[in-house]
């Protein structure tokens, strides 16, 4: 006979329990539970949802199991009931995105479980294959892997960053990673590359997330709506891979960034690992508190910059081979001079051409065509070539500094491709000797014709300034409209 109630059954289960854990998870898991009744030896609680039931099974059954077996003797048994019907709970589940998993056959409302197995109420209580894991839908976009991300000189500590986190999440320096820069430079692709990475690697091992910050702030506000902000932070307290893009949204939004510090904390502390991205480095964030500013900053920020011409080239290459198009060099060449600020634009450039190709029913697209599908898309100050470009395009060529060109240093090499930009700024604009001269840091208009008539001799004394002058030619003229 027992004369316990179940609430005094239960709170003795309390005082057990509290010392078992961590005063936060007593907090999560265990306070908002309520003892239903006691009959017998069975105790029955009421658990807020059906993945609360869940949670409880996976992790805490060995614990409840010994707990029980103290309070009520060794024919303790305990059961769940759950609080809301399944039914009206997936509904609400899906805004918020909890987990979810086919369900055995039950009882309305009811669900029994521990010490025994009933037929028809619960097939297997105490085994709950991965219910977190196999059920989160990661929300990553299959295409953004490591495979398609072309390195280069402006994003590879990013990028073998994020690939040493995708081969031991949370267990790496770089926790949280936090990736930053202009709008399509390929935070996103980057960023969703780890998570499909690790999904690849370690399958339902890792619960892995990707969510905007525009998402979260919504799916938050809706939860705090529906009473199930508890439910909000548990769930995103599992997860083991944390992704959020554009975290510069959670500026001014101080419940939201409230929320998420806690869930940061929660995960970091449990060695989970967080990834983040932003438009502007941690600290330009406005309105984010300094707290979170700091977390931000705990494990690497890393930039992506404007990719340099030869990443643009690869990228194009790429792009073209993925999207099925055969573009030649020269073409590949136009685009990466014309399109330099991002990467989308690059894209931008590739499906403009496709679709033009397949609406005209071509097979090939040459020079001339492309620059005049691309031409609306060039921008204009491109489409005139400047004195600028030129030298710009001579020192590259020739791997010099660019200001060197506009300084007065008399080096041999130095003084060769400046020869050679006042000539091609004489032949390609419109700009007169005293103009030229005056670009290249203020020299007189006799110099430009000294330039211009030395550049000339060579051409016809020496092969390989012929050479180089009619290779320089054709890549500006490929590179402008
Ligand atoms: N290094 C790269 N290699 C291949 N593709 C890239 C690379 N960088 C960016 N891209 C592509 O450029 C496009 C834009 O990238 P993404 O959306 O990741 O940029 P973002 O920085 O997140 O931009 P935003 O801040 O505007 O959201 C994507 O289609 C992506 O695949």
């Amino acid at each position: 006979m027992n004369k316990l109630t179940a609430e005094a059954a239960w709170n003795e289960c309390l005082e057990i329990v509290q010392d078992n854990i961590s005063h936060q998870k007593f907090k999560s898991w265990f306070e908002p539970i309520k003892p239903v009744k006691l009959e017998e030896e069975t105790l029955t609680i009421q658990v807020p949802s059906q993945f609360w039931y869940e949670w409880l099974e996976e992790h805490y059954y060995n614990m409840l199991r010994s707990t029980i077996a103290k309070v009520l003797g060794k024919e303790g048994k305990l059961e769940y009931s759950v609080l809301v019907e399944r039914s009206e709970r997936l509904e609400d589940n899906r805004s918020i995105r909890l987990p979810q998993r086919p369900m055995p056959p039950q009882k309305p409302q009811e669900m029994n479980t521990f010490t025994e197995y009933h037929p028809g109420k619960i097939e297997n209580p105490f085994v709950i294959p991965g219910i977190r894991k196999t059920n989160i839908d990661s929300n990553l976009n299959g295409n953004y892997v490591f495979e398609r991300y072309i390195e280069g000189d402006c994003n590879r500590l990013a990028r073998s960053a994020a690939m040493a986190i995708a081969d031991n999440p949370g267990k790496n320096s770089f926790n949280p990673l936090f990736v930053y820069g202009g709008t399509g430079l390929g935070k996103t692709h980057l960023i969703q590359s780890i998570g499909n990475k690790i999904k690849q690697q370690f399958g339902d091992e890792q619960a892995v997330l990707y969510v905007s910050s525009e998402s979260f702030t919504n799916e938050f506000v809706q939860a705090i709506r529906n009473n199930r902000a508890s439910e909000f932070s548990i769930f995103y307290r599992n997860i083991d891979v944390l992704i959020v893009d554009d975290i510069q949204f959670f500026s001014g939004k101080e419940k939201t960034q409230e929320e998420f510090f806690h869930i940061f904390n929660a995960l970091h502390q449990d060695g989970k690992q967080i990834i983040l991205s932003s438009d502007r480095a941690p600290k330009d964030i406005p309105d984010i508190e300094e707290r979170l500013i700091s977390r931000f900053s705990w494990g690497l920020s890393a930039d992506l910059q404007i990719p340099e011409f030869e990443t643009r080239y690869a990228i194009l290459e790429r792009k073209a081979v993925d999207n099925g198009i055969t573009l030649n060099p020269e073409i590949i060449e136009f685009i990466a001079y014309n399109f330099k600020s991002n990467v989308r634009d690059l894209e931008g450039a590739i499906i403009k051409l496709l679709a033009t190709a397949s609406l005209k029913h071509v097979d090939e697209i040459d020079l001339p065509m492309a620059k005049n599908v691309l031409k609306d898309m060039v921008k204009s100050s491109n489409s005139q070539i400047s004195i600028e470009f030129i030298q710009n395009y001579v020192c590259e060529y020739f791997g010099i500094d660019t200001n060197k060109v506009r300084e007065k240093t008399r080096k041999q090499e130095i003084v060769e491709a400046r020869q050679i930009a006042m000539y091609l700024a004489k032949k390609f604009t419109k700009s007169s000797l005293k103009t030229i001269g005056l670009q290249f840091g203020g020299r007189d208009h006799s110099t430009v014709i000294h330039a211009i008539s030395t550049v000339e001799e060579r051409l016809s004394t020496s092969p390989k300034h012929e050479r180089i002058l009619k290779e320089l030619e054709q890549k500006i003229e490929v590179a402008t409209l």
